[in-house]
Order: C-alpha cells, then structure tokens, then sequence
C-alpha cells in the first residue's frame, strides 16, 4: 500500500496551477448522459474517483476517451445498462449522482445505495425523496435503489422540492432529472456551491433551461432533448484552500494559477485573520506568511459559508499557531477523525461532540500516521511539512481519491516528499 513519506520544515516556494474540481468533474461526466450525442469535458483531474466514475460509465456501455491534456469525450448513445453496481458505488458515495441523469433519460435506473462512510452515515432520502415528487416510482430491494417511471409515462415531470436540509449532490441529481423532465422544476433550498453552478452552466451548454443556479432558488423548465456540447470544469476550490493552508503553515510565498479567490471568500478571510497575505490576481491567487499565525475558531456550513471539506486543513494550521480555536463541525457527525492522528504528532486537541478546541503547539513532531477519509489525509500532509522530522502517511489510497499529483505539485514547491511502498 502506499505511502507519503514527509521530511517537514520546509516553506513552499513557487508556482503551480489548481486542476479541474473533483466535485464538479463527478456530476458532469454523469450529466454527459443526459444525452445520445458526444459530450466533451475539459480539465477534468486525473484521480482515482474520475477513474471510478469513468469504469461505471463504460460499465454501462456509454464511450469515455480520457486524453492527456485533461480533456474526456463520453459518447453514451449505446448506453444499455443503466446501473451502477455495489462494487463500484461502494468507494465512491458519488456514484448516487447516476441515479438522476439515467432516469430521466432511459425511464429506468438501478443504482447501489452506497453504504455508510467514515465521515458520518451519509443517507441519500431525500434524492429518492425528490425524484418520487417527480413521478418516479423508487424501490429499496437487495441493497439497490430500482427507480422506473409509471407504465405509459414517457418522462418525469417537473415539481417543487425543498429538502429538508441543503443538500449538494442532491440538487445536482434534480437539477440533472429536471433538465429532461415534463414541465417546470422548482428547487426551493437548493445548495448554491461553485459546483453547482457550474453543473447548471454544462446543462444550459447541452440546451437545457436552467436558471437561478448559485442561489437560494433554481429554476429548471425541462426539454425534450439535450445535445453534445463542450465544457470546462470549474477549478477545484477544495485543492485550492488546501495548497493555501499548507503555505501559510509552512511560512512560504506561492502562486497558486487557475485558483479561484472568489469560491474561497470564508477561507481566505480566516487567512488573513490569522496574519497570512492572500492577494487574489487575474489568473490565480498569490499566498504568503512570514510569521506565526494566530488560530482562528471557525464552523462548517454550506456555500458560501466554512466548507466542511476545509476543515481538516484548516485545524492542521491552528495546531502549530498561537492560541487556541475552537473549530464546530455542523454538515457531518463524524468528522473529527484526524484529531487522533494529529495528537500522535503533539496536537493539543480537545473534542466534545461536534467542537474541536485546538490549544496551539509551538511545533508538531514527524510520526507513523494513518489517513481516515480524503481531506483527514490532507491534513496530516499539512502537518507532516512543518513538523521536525519525518512523518509517514499511511492508507493514502484516500488522498489519491480527490487529489491530483499532490506529492508532485509540493515537490515543484520545494516540499521534501515521497511517495512510498
Ligand atoms: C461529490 C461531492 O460533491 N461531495 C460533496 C458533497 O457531498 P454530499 O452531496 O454527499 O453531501 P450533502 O450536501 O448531501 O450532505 C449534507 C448533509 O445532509 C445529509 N443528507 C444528505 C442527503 C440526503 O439524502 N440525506 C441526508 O441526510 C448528509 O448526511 C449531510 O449531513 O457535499 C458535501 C458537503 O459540502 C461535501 O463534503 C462533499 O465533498
Ligand atoms: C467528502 C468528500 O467527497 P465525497 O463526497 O466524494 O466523499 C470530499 O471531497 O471531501
């Protein structure tokens, strides 16, 4: 199994360019068979999710050519199987986000209901919830979730639905069931995340009627047919907001290309309170600290608050800063699974419940550490570079899932870095 082994104490210098967003990425290859002509995808991230979500897709018949300048074309007009199976859903929870297009497109899907994950239990009633208010008939049976449209019924049909909490790849599998649906869709708290609205924007490209996408209220008027279009995934936020935090820890000065400051408004204010510099730029965002940083308390929300996949990152800085922060978890009821593994390299972590209080270190020290989900494996990356000594990173198998080339882009950086058997 790999590993990352870490030699800390060096501050990041350079440049270096944000990939294509894993989040959005996942709902768009899935939105690319909303229609039988070929879609294409630019900066798309090669990672082992995108590899997941391309094995289903072709698993179901559909064509999807991945070239090396990032670019992907899904030509899914033979699509003959319409299901997502246990084996692949089972690694990765996105592939619920199948379960929209398939429906609205072939009548039928059968999609895995994905099991629990490390980071809280994870249901997904209210997909089911919303697609039924759309006349699909769903049923639970041997761990899958069958949906079908009632016999005669050729599409489904738009209808208002407000979940009862905000939900991300939910409103993508409405947003994606709406385009093709009879009549209009009302989504009344839908989640308003860049992804979001870069899903909505694909959509619009293929000749659907989306409107409202990236606020409290999308509209969605269905059509009868969808076509190919070309689409450029938005940058990845979350990858962007980790290179952040690992800069300003290290002390360092970068330049991160293609970020986008304007996704990360709640991350970089932090930043700045902590006494980072963050200069947001035309083609990127420079970052840069000379100092100490001051912990921050914080709490995860949705768009545009605190994101909670920034959490772990941004606990990994307080540990080393001056002071204490006290950090509230509200979107997942277990997400605090670093806090061990930081500790065992002399993190002063209380956690009661959902609030971890960070009692800043003046240094961490190299340890034998274990990742626990995808930005848990973040933070101990984070905290391996300004620790003394080495650390190793083990079961990275999880940061391999939603990061691209992570060990390389930090080595550009000057980070001393290796992946390991
Ligand atoms: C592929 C993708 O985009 N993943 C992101 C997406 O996950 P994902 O879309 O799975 O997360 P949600 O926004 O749906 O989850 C928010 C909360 O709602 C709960 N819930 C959600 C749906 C449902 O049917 N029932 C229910 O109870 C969840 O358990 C969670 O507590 O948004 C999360 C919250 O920003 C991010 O951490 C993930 O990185
Ligand atoms: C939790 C995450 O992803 P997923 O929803 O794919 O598990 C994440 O990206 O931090």
């Amino acid at each position: 199994m790999d590993k990352l082994l870490i030699r800390g104490g060096r501050p990041l210098r350079g440049e270096i360019r944000i990939s294509g967003a894993k989040n959005a990425a996942l709902p768009e290859l899935c939105a690319a068979l909303l229609t039988d002509e070929p879609v294409t995808l630019q900066n798309i991230p090669r990672l082992q999710d995108v590899a997941t979500m391309l094995k289903l897709i072709r698993n179901m018949g559909a064509k999807a050519e991945f070239s090396n300048d990032g670019t992907v074309v899904i030509d899914s007009k033979e699509l003959h199987f319409p299901e997502a199976p246990y084996e692949m859903v089972k690694t990765m929870r996105a592939s619920v986000l199948a379960l929209g297009p398939l429906l609205a497109r072939f009548g039928e899907a059968t999609v895995s209901l994905p099991g629990g994950c490390a980071i809280g239990a994870r249901p997904v009633d209210q997909h089911i919830k919303g697609l039924q208010k759309m006349g699909a008939e769903i049923v639970i049976e041997h761990g899958y979730m069958i949906a079908r449209l009632p016999a005669g019924q050729k599409r489904l049909k738009g209808a208002h639905i407000r979940t009862d909490m905000i939900t991300v790849t939910g409103t993508e599998n409405f947003m994606m069931a709406a385009a093709l649906a009879e009549g209009e869709t009302i989504l009344e708290n839908p989640a308003q995340e860049p992804e979001i609205t870069d899903l909505g924007d694909m959509l619009n490209a293929m000749g659907a009627k989306v409107e409202g996408h990236g606020t409290g209220r999308i509209r969605i008027v269905g059509v009868e047919k969808l076509r190919g279009a070309t689409h450029k995934v938005v940058a990845d936020r979350i990858e962007c907001g980790t290179f952040l935090c690992a800069v300003a820890a290290t002390g360092g000065d970068v330049v991160l290309k293609d970020g986008r400051a304007d996704h990360l408004g709640a991350v970089i204010d932090l930043l700045r309170a902590a006494g980072a510099e963050v200069e947001p730029r035309k083609d990127g965002i420079r970052v840069s600290a000379d100092k100490r940083l001051e912990a921050q308390s914080f709490r995860t929300t949705e768009y545009p608050g605190f994101p909670t996949d920034m959490q772990a990152q941004f606990m990994a800085l307080n540990c080393i800063a001056e002071g204490d922060s006290k950090i509230t978890e509200t979107i997942f009821e277990n997400r605090f699974m670093h806090v061990s593994e930081l500790m065992r390299m002399g993190a002063r972590i209380d956690v009661d419940g959902k609030v971890a209080v960070t009692h800043g270190a003046e240094k961490l020290s190299g340890a034998m550490v274990m990742a626990t989900d995808l930005r848990a494996s973040a933070s101990l990356v984070i905290a391996g570079l300004v620790a003394d000594g080495e650390t190793l990173v083990d079961r990275i198998y999880h940061l391999d899932r939603g990061y691209e080339q992570m060990e390389n882009k930090l080595r550009v950086l000057g980070a001393d870095i290796e992946r390991v058997k």
